[in-house]
């Protein structure tokens, strides 16, 4: 019997507990597919009396996670505790400098210290691998590393956030109030610790930036990533679009502008427009979708599901499957010395139409010092639409679309509006995307 491959557990939540499901539910076949078994050998969490669901007797406890790369009897440590820094990332770097595999679902710590972590696996000669990070249980990682290795791609974009894509598909389908759609995602298990970075696109941020470093060869830049959330998204927003042809999603944007001057990243997560009939239109739920432009194989599309623990086990045990069989190739596609160090493009330039929100005071003559904020910024208006009556405190929704045209020239109408009278809460603006 070939030797099997012990690996630790660190962190027993909803996606550490959902490894040890699918390992013990699945251990045959994955024995046969790995070509050895694979063992848990020892596990640490937080709290050693909590029901799981799962047996855990025949794994050593460790109260530390620390303590798991140290071990003899383990060759691959697998990281679910989550957070960018602490113990998470204490855990990383000494198993790598203990050389010990790493796998691990932790996208914050990836988007913050991955070329930390993947230069140091380089040198110790150790696996480093994350597909659980980016998009859940889509193997958008070893699509994007293996399938469309031929390629050169020059956009990858989509919907990278489960539980943003469950709130505002809730809200869609049932009107439901933000709050209320968030606890349930919470209660799923699909929300981040603090949901704060899911809301405020984060989260998305962090999976971004990962998918543009393995996408582009760039170096990993997740400061460079323009980060706007949803929650400033209304019920009113979403029944907006709806009755334009839209729905909203909140959308990870990342293109490679190419220059004779020097290349520049672009790099954007905010909810969007999104026309009805766009394939990102029907992603509902905690689902995410992913589309990457090459130029041979044209428009891929992955989607499945981009959170909970099932999906996300899977992601984390197709990794482990990996080492067994002993793929150890870089873990940004190329070694961290060959990735590039793109400078960043601004949104400024980029051309689109925009939905612009305005919460107005119902008065006269709202409207015209909007309409002369957009013509001195040279925003050409396509539609006005004011719907329902004024609420309890007598205010109004007001959306204007406008046609297309560079993004400056809104941002300038929304610096020009800033502090305005003729506002009483900020805008909000989102990008309409096109086919
Ligand atoms: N929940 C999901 O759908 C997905 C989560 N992830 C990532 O997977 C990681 C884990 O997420 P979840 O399982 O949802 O989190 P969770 O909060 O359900 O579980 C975290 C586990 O880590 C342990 N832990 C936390 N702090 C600790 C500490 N200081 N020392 C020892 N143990 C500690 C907790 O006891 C718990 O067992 C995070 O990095 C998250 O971003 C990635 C993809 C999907
Ligand atoms: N909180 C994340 C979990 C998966 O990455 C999400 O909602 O997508
Ligand atoms: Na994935």
């Amino acid at each position: 019997m070939t030797e099997p491959l012990k690996i630790a557990l660190a962190g027993l939540g909803t996606v550490g507990t959902g490894v040890v499901r699918l390992i013990e539910t699945n251990a045959a076949l994955i024995a046969r597919r790995a070509r050895r078994p694979i063992q848990i050998t020892a596990v640490s969490a937080r709290d050693r009396s909590k029901d799981r669901g799962v047996d855990l007797s025949r794994y050593a406890w460790a109260d530390d996670p620390a303590e798991l790369a140290a071990r003899d009897d383990v060759d691959v440590v697998v990281e679910m505790v989550g957070g960018s820094d602490g113990p998470a990332l204490a855990l990383a770097r000494t198993a790598i400098a203990g050389g010990k595999s790493l796998v691990t679902a932790n996208k914050a710590m990836i988007a913050h210290h991955g070329l930390e972590l993947a230069d140091a696996a380089e040198k110790t000669g150790v696996a480093l691998k994350f597909e659980a990070a980016v998009a859940g249980g889509i193997p958008v990682i070893n699509g994007m590393i293996d399938g469309a290795a031929a390629n050169a791609i020059d956009r990858v974009y989509g919907i990278l956030n489960g539980t943003c894509n469950y709130i505002l598909s809730s809200m869609e389908d049932t009107g439901a109030d933000f709050a209320d759609v968030l606890a349930e995602a919470q209660r799923l298990g699909y929300a981040e610790a603090d949901p704060t970075f899911d809301v405020e696109g984060i989260d998305a941020a962090h999976k971004l930036s990962i998918l543009g470093a393995i996408a582009f060869g760039a170096k990993l830049d997740f400061a460079g990533v323009e980060t706007v959330g949803i929650s400033q998204v209304k019920a009113a927003d979403i029944e907006q679009a709806h009755a334009l042809g839209y729905v909203v999603r909140l959308l990870g944007m990342s293109e490679l502008e190419r220059d004779p001057a020097g290349d520049r990243l672009f790099q954007r997560v905010r909810p969007y427009l999104v026309p009805v009939d766009h394939p990102l239109a029907n992603v509902d739920g905690p689902t995410n979708a992913v589309v990457a432009e090459g130029n041979f194989m044209g428009r891929l599309l992955f989607q499945g599901a981009g959170a909970g623990d099932g999906p996300t086990a899977s992601a984390v045990v197709a990794d482990i499957i990996d080492i067994a069989r002993g793929e150890k190739g870089p873990a940004f596609s190329m070694p961290v010395a060959e990735l590039q160090p793109f400078g960043k493009a601004s949104s400024g330039h980029r051309v689109s139409r925009s939905y612009i929100r305005f919460i107005v005071p119902d008065r006269p003559g709202v409207l015209a010092d909007i309409t002369a904020a957009m013509r001195d910024a040279g925003v050409s208006i396509e539609s006005v639409i004011q719907r329902g009556d004024p609420d309890q405190d007598g205010e109004v929704i007001l959306a204007i679309v406008t046609h297309e045209g560079p993004e400056a020239c809104v941002t300038e109408a929304m610096r020009i509006l800033d502090g305005s009278d003729s506002l009483t809460a900020a805008p909000l603006v989102m990008q309409i995307i096109g086919e």
